[in-house]
């Protein structure tokens, strides 16, 4: 882990990404929306999940940078959208400390706005999520991991002793 925020990491694989997005639409089912608001990037591929199972074909985006790797700078809106959001459906992965969600608020203050996992700095941000994360721990979503070789446990000891 590499800033001093972060002490744990939850690594999330896609199966569980899915039954979490799933689990969520079980919640949001019943509610007609307009059409869905992704937050780029990592809204997307919720959006995309949540489109299937709720049948919602039509997909927006606001495009925002703030995060390099896990280091946070200032807010960057590359794309942002001409309505209030009411009747909307907006979605991000998950909401941290709150900016970017502060943000995207200010864009589209009626919009009801979704999050998978959420952070307690962050929560108060949007109106429903699925699952809390403790503040201190790195979410490792499986578009940023790969699968790769492990080497045995007895060849790891043996090389930490040489
Ligand atoms: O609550 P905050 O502290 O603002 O952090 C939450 C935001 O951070 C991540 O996006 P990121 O800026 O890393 O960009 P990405 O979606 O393109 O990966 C995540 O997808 C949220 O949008
Ligand atoms: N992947 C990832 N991106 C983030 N952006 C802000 N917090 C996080 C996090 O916990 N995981
Ligand atoms: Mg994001």
């Amino acid at each position: 882990m590499s800033t001093e925020r972060y002490h744990n990491q939850f690594t999330i694989s896609w199966d569980r990404l899915h039954r979490d997005v799933r689990m969520l639409c079980h919640q949001l089912i019943g509610r007609d929306f307009k059409g869905i608001v992704a937050v780029t990037r990592g809204g997307l591929i919720p959006a995309a999940l949540i489109a299937r199972e709720l049948d919602i074909r039509l997909i927006d985006t606001v495009c925002i940078k703030s995060y390099e790797h896990m280091e946070q700078s200032s807010i960057n809106v590359l794309k942002g959208i001409d309505h209030d959001g009411d009747g909307w459906l907006l979605v991000d992965d998950l909401v941290d400390t709150g900016k970017t969600a502060g943000a995207v608020r200010e864009m589209l203050p009626r919009a009801h706005f979704v999050t998978i996992y959420a952070k307690p700095e962050g929560r108060p941000m949007v109106d429903q999520y699925l699952t809390e994360v403790a503040q201190d721990t790195w979410i490792q979503f499986p578009w940023d991991m790969g699968i790769s070789f492990v080497e045995p446990l007895v060849d790891q000891l043996r090389t930490r002793k040489e």
